[in-house]
């Protein structure tokens, strides 16, 4: 058995840690905020977070970053993509032994277009881990925290050590498989919730699963443009991490990225949306980032550019979608025969 901090303590990092102390390991669970680690240990629930849920006792919550990471062999890190740097920072000045980073989080620094991995490595000297591993797939926490079932993935440069956070987490409800494409991982992670806030205008908008299924669809084939052009394996986007997690997303009221989306739909205000949710809304920032890899890669987004729209230039999502709906006319696999072609004559 392991000893493992966990780094952040919204649903999904305390979800998480859930599974680990369910495989018997020792899990320190680090907040940002003393009264939260406080309220975890006293009442072992995370109302604000997960609500209902019953923690296990063997979880202990801290806000000391150097006594959680103290000894351990496994970090996994679990906070929103815009507070990674900075927690990373922090990290390194108590770090003093090397350890397996695993990371969570599902989105691309709108400032530097990075990825989340490439964000910790930036600020993590090497000699500090065997390896930076992602884990990423379809999964709500509020499901994983019920030990309903779930399938993952894992990725990493080095495959072995994503075989090592494999067998951290594997259990009878919760099944780890690998991947060697790390970056085709972190992308459909990353650009699914750009769709979920999609998918939740169209249904605010009162559209139906005929627009949620094209969506989807749509959604995948400019997620998979953008990861081909960016070194992804275009197979991972109809993976567990790509079409995989596109459907619990765009399908589920437990998403944070489809209700901010479904209440813009309705009219709301983004500041307000964001405001009333109260929890991380990935999708927005994400959709900062996706807008301008399009331009710099040169890859035709059109969902993106246009919840680009809604969200920062206050387009009507109505005439957004009558601007997707009356492009020029395609065929459907247009794209991706282009792609393989190209990679077939290289
Ligand atoms: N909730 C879910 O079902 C899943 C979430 N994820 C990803 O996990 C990541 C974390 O999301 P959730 O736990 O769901 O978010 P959440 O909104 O439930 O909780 C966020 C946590 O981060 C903390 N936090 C906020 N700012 C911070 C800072 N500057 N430094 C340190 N901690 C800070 C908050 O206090 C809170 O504990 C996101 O990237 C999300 O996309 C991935 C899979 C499933
Ligand atoms: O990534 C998730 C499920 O796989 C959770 O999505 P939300 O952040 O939209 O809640």
């Amino acid at each position: 058995m392991e000893k493992v901090a966990v780094l952040g303590a919204g649903s999904w990092g305390t979800a998480l840690a859930m599974v680990l102390a369910d495989n018997g390991h020792e899990v320190r669970l680090w907040s940002h905020r003393q009264e939260h680690a406080d309220e975890i240990n006293a009442t072992h629930k995370n109302e604000k977070y997960l609500k209902g849920v019953q923690i296990p006792e063997s979880i202990h919550a801290s806000n000391d970053l150097s006594s959680v990471v103290k000894g351990v062999k496994h970090i996994v890190l679990v906070v929103p993509t815009k507070a990674m740097r900075e927690v990373c920072k922090d990290l390194v000045n108590v770090m003093d032994q090397e350890v397996i980073l695993t990371h969570a989080s599902k989105g691309i620094e709108p400032e530097t277009y990075k990825r989340v991995s490439e964000v910790i490595k930036e600020e993590i000297p090497d000699k500090f881990y065997e390896d930076v591993v992602v884990l990423s797939g379809p999964s709500h926490a509020e499901e994983v925290s019920l030990r309903q079932p779930t399938t993952v993935t894992v990725s990493a440069a080095d495959i072995k050590v994503a075989e090592k956070v494999q067998d951290l987490f594997i259990n009878r409800n919760f099944r780890v498989y690998t991947s060697p494409d790390l970056t085709g991982v972190e992308l459909g992670g990353a650009l699914k919730n750009i769709i979920a806030l999609g998918a939740g205008i169209s249904d605010g908008l009162g559209y139906g699963d005929n627009a949620k299924a094209a969506l989807i669809t749509r959604g995948l084939a400019e997620i998979a443009r953008l990861g081909t052009a960016m070194g992804a394996n275009p197979l991972t986007f109809s993976g567990l991490t790509g079409i995989g997690d596109l459907i619990v997303t765009c399908t589920s009221s437990h998403s944070r990225n489809w209700r901010a989306g479904n209440k813009l739909g309705q009219g709301n205000d983004l500041e307000e949306v964001l405001e009333q949710m109260g929890m991380v809304v990935e999708g927005v920032r994400t959709t900062k980032a996706a807008y301008q890899l399009s331009k710099n890669q040169n890859v035709e987004m059109p969902i993106t550019s246009g919840i680009y729209q809604i969200l920062f230039e206050g387009a009507d999502p109505r005439d957004v979608v009558d601007q997707l709906m009356t492009r020029i006319r395609r065929h459907e696999m247009e794209d991706l025969t282009n792609i393989l072609d190209e990679q077939m004559n290289d």
